[in-house]
């Protein structure tokens, strides 16, 4: 039987999956990345493929935009077989020393978002990423030279809620970006024993109206793949 949202049945899904929020970013992933991709779901937009890099399976599957629909993914793959799961997402930056298609490797996600104060129950909790999946991303970003950033993020509920001023005052205790997914993933890793991670690009300034030029942020998201595929193969 196949799960409620994400329609496939064991053995469509490689144990090693990246995570986008949008679907086109899954499907040019599949596209442009992996050999002979098969998509195995559309069902409610959650567009899923798997295919083969350098000769391993790997799925590329959509999570939809927030921890919700995150975790509902995240719950099934895990269900269907996946055993890593690396999210490829974008972020609004909250440090002025994040530029235009920079990448971010979280070190942890400060979770604000509800998703995960739910699976909490109230409990004060550290999401952090998978130790070696986190040491992966942050050697391959080193050895392929690309402008990357290490340390915390922040997970939200409410992209427009956030101000610049609301964000400054999480710099100061270190947060780099907001994105709407990471907190949520890296629990759940820890509660069903399998690797999470986040890698991201910077596509905005937090409270800005408009993303950064898509030649940019194409660039910075064929940095991502690469990187995130490479990683996923070393764990
Ligand atoms: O580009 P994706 O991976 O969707 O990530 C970010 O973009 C969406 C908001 O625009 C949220 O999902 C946020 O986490
Ligand atoms: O949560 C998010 C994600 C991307 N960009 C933002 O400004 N906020």
């Amino acid at each position: 039987m196949s799960p409620i949202h994400v329609r496939a049945r064991p053995g469509d899904v490689a144990e090693r999956v990246l995570l986008p929020g949008d679907p086109g970013r899954a499907e040019w992933i599949a596209q442009n990345f992996l050999e002979e991709p098969v998509r195995y779901n559309t069902h409610r937009g959650l567009w899923g493929y798997t295919g083969r890099y350098k000769g391993v399976p790997v799925s590329v599957q959509t999570t939809g935009m927030g921890a919700p629909s995150a975790s509902i993914v995240a719950e099934e793959l895990i269900r269907l077989g996946a055993r890593v799961l690396l999210r490829v997402g974008t972020c609004g930056a909250v440090d002025e020393a994040l530029a235009p298609g920079d990448l971010v490797i979280a070190q942890g996600a400060v979770p604000l978002d509800g998703a995960t104060r739910q699976y909490l129950g109230g409990l004060p909790y550290a999401p952090v990423p998978d130790p070696l999946l986190f040491r992966a991303l942050w050697a391959q970003a080193e050895a392929k030279g690309y402008p990357h950033h290490v340390g915390l993020i922040a997970t939200e509920d409410a992209f427009y809620a956030t101000t610049p001023e609301e964000a400054r005052k999480w710099a100061r205790f270190g947060v780099l970006a907001f994105e709407m997914e990471a907190s949520a993933l890296f629990l759940l890793g820890r509660m069903r024993g399998v690797r999470a991670g986040a890698l991201l690009v910077v596509s905005n300034q937090i409270g800005a109206s408009e993303l950064y030029p898509q030649e940019v942020l194409q660039e910075g998201i064929r940095r991502m793949v690469e990187v995130a595929l490479e990683a996923v193969l070393e764990v």
